[in-house]
């Protein structure tokens, strides 16, 4: 890909953000940081909060406490000024009927032309390239909804880089994918992060995964952020018993610390 996926990496500050579920809270008082073309990943248990955390960085769940992207907050920041800023891939996304893989990648350009307006030639050529890039191309004019799980996770990533976003906020994106599709998607988050600066926030179950490609990982645990810090320091057979309720070695691998489960 030559000229996708666009402008470097901004800056994401997490303060004091707290959210609920109706009348249950489910967060208390995250605070994170992401530099720009940094990798933060959220772990923890499920139901610690991750998903809604994402939700609220996006401005898609109401919350208290702020967030500011390059130092500005996004609360009463127009949502098209947003969508030109965040990009999200959901971990259980709305796929619409009858709409083609690539019609559903060039939705992510939406942002970037004036309300109304067909898709330009710029708009197919982005779209085009993170097909490409995700090996996407030859299931182009099948009907997303017709796709497999991992190839649907696969389109709803090139969705959100189609958007040329400078923050992308995955949630489980490699959850569908077998091995090899999974260090697909993986290389090439890390590449535009390294090449474009593109900065990333996102939930990952797979620690070993989680401590291989993110600098940073924040272990959630009942909505507090119990650790945070490099993949070395976070992912410690301490953590695991205490917050996982599991039974774990965790090994020096050749990329960061590996995470094995024992009997
Ligand atoms: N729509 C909802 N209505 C009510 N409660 C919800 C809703 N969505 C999530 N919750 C609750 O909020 C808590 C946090 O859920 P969330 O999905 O953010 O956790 P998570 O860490 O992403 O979990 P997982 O790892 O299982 O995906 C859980 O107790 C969950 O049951």
């Amino acid at each position: 890909m030559t000229s996708a996926p666009g402008p470097a990496g901004a800056s994401v500050e997490v303060v004091d953000l707290s959210a609920a579920h109706g009348r249950i809270p489910v967060l208390h008082g995250v605070r994170l940081t992401v530099a720009p073309g940094g990798w933060l990943a959220v772990i923890g248990p499920n139901g610690s909060g991750k998903s809604t955390l994402l939700r609220s960085v996006l401005g898609f769940h109401p919350h208290e406490g702020t967030v500011r992207i390059d130092g500005v907050p996004t609360s009463g920041m127009p949502r098209r000024a947003r969508a030109r800023l965040l990009a999200y891939a959901p971990q259980h996304p709305v796929l619409p009927e009858g709409v083609s893989t690539s019609d559903y990648v060039l939705l992510g350009r939406t942002p970037h032309r004036p309300l109304l307006a067909a898709p330009r030639a710029r708009d197919r050529e982005v779209a085009a390239e993170v097909m490409d890039r995700l090996a996407l191309l030859p299931l182009a004019d099948r009907p997303v909804t017709q796709l497999s799980g991992g190839e649907q996770q696969r389109a709803v990533l090139a969705r959100a880089l189609a958007q040329q976003p400078r923050v992308l906020l995955l949630d489980e994106p490699t959850a569908a994918l077998d091995l090899g599709h999974a260090q697909q998607v993986l290389d090439l988050l890390d590449r535009l992060r390294r090449q474009d600066g593109l900065t990333v926030l996102s939930t990952l179950h797979d620690l070993t995964l989680a401590g291989q490609y993110a600098d940073r990982l924040t272990l959630l645990s009942e909505g507090r952020v119990a650790a945070h810090g490099t993949p070395t320091e976070v992912l410690t057979p301490t953590a695991l018993a205490t917050h996982y309720g599991a039974r774990a070695q965790v090994v020096a691998g050749p990329d960061g610390p590996a995470v094995l489960p024992v009997r």
